[in-house]
């Protein structure tokens, strides 16, 4: 996340880190949402390689043993069969990931509020993202989980040729674009938080940023829309 501030330790607890196993290290390689006991949303391109994938909840520093974290192997995958990484603009950029065990809801671990089917927000609508990606573009990743205020920009508007085009499908959400905060890589997969009558739902799947730059002007961070997949979703619990 560029621009953006440390989160407190129980802002956002559905935030998961989506790590891999090389050699006998684990890295963080995306976000995710904790949407069942047993089952994260993540984004699609986060998961398209083979690779042996854990997730982590309750997680705060990446670099130190907060004492809350709970660490639960991936058993399964469920990308959606749209989804192309050599065609990103079709949109389609989810995934749903299976665990091999329960996780434990206590507060720094709670499931995610997902949207009513077909919702979208307004225009300026006050959203927050959150992640463990670089906090500037090419630069370094945080230890402790950051959070962004990022205000939908709609469709009618993200669509125009200042912005991304038609790159952008209705089946995605745009948020920020000011040139200051934005989501980064490593954010991949990650919430975009937005509340709704006092209760945070996750509205996005953090899917994509400009190669311009992270938070360059105009191009506001691309998250895939969560309820135009909530079909998809319970069909794939
Ligand atoms: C893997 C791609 C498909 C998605 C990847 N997503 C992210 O990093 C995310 F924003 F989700 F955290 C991304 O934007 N990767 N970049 C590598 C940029 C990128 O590839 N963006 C992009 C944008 C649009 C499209 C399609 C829709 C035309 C494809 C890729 C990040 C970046 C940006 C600036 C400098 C260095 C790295």
């Amino acid at each position: 996340v560029v621009g953006g501030s440390n989160a407190a330790r129980n802002a956002w607890p559905w935030q998961v880190s989506l790590q891999y196993r090389s050699g006998t290290n684990w890295y963080h390689t995306c976000g995710g949402s904790l949407i069942r006991i047993n089952r994260v949303m993540t984004a699609a391109h986060c998961v398209d390689r083979t690779n042996t994938y854990r997730v982590v909840l309750g997680e705060h520093n990446l670099s130190q043993n907060d004492g809350t974290e709970q660490v639960i192997s991936v058993s399964g995958i469920r990308i959606h069969s749209g989804w192309n990484s050599n065609n990103v603009a079709a949109g389609y950029d989810i995934a749903i990931l299976h665990l091999a065990s329960s996780a434990t809801i206590n507060s720094y671990v709670k499931l995610a509020t997902l949207p009513a089917n077909g919702a979208v927000l307004a225009n300026n609508y006050n959203c927050i993202i959150s992640g463990w990606g670089r906090t500037s573009t090419g630069g370094s990743l945080p230890s402790i989980l950051q959070q962004a205020p990022l205000p939908i920009v709609a469709h009618s508007t993200c669509s125009t040729s200042s912005y991304w085009g038609s790159t952008v499908k209705t089946t995605m959400v745009c948020a920020g674009g000011n040139g200051v905060q934005a989501g980064c890589n490593g954010d991949s997969g990650g919430p975009l938080n937005c509340a709704v009558n006092g209760v945070y739902q996750v509205h996005g799947v953090t899917s994509f940023v400009s190669s311009l730059g992270c938070n360059a002007y105009l191009k506001p961070t691309v998250f895939t829309r969560v309820s135009a997949y909530i079909s998809w979703i319970n069909s794939n619990l």
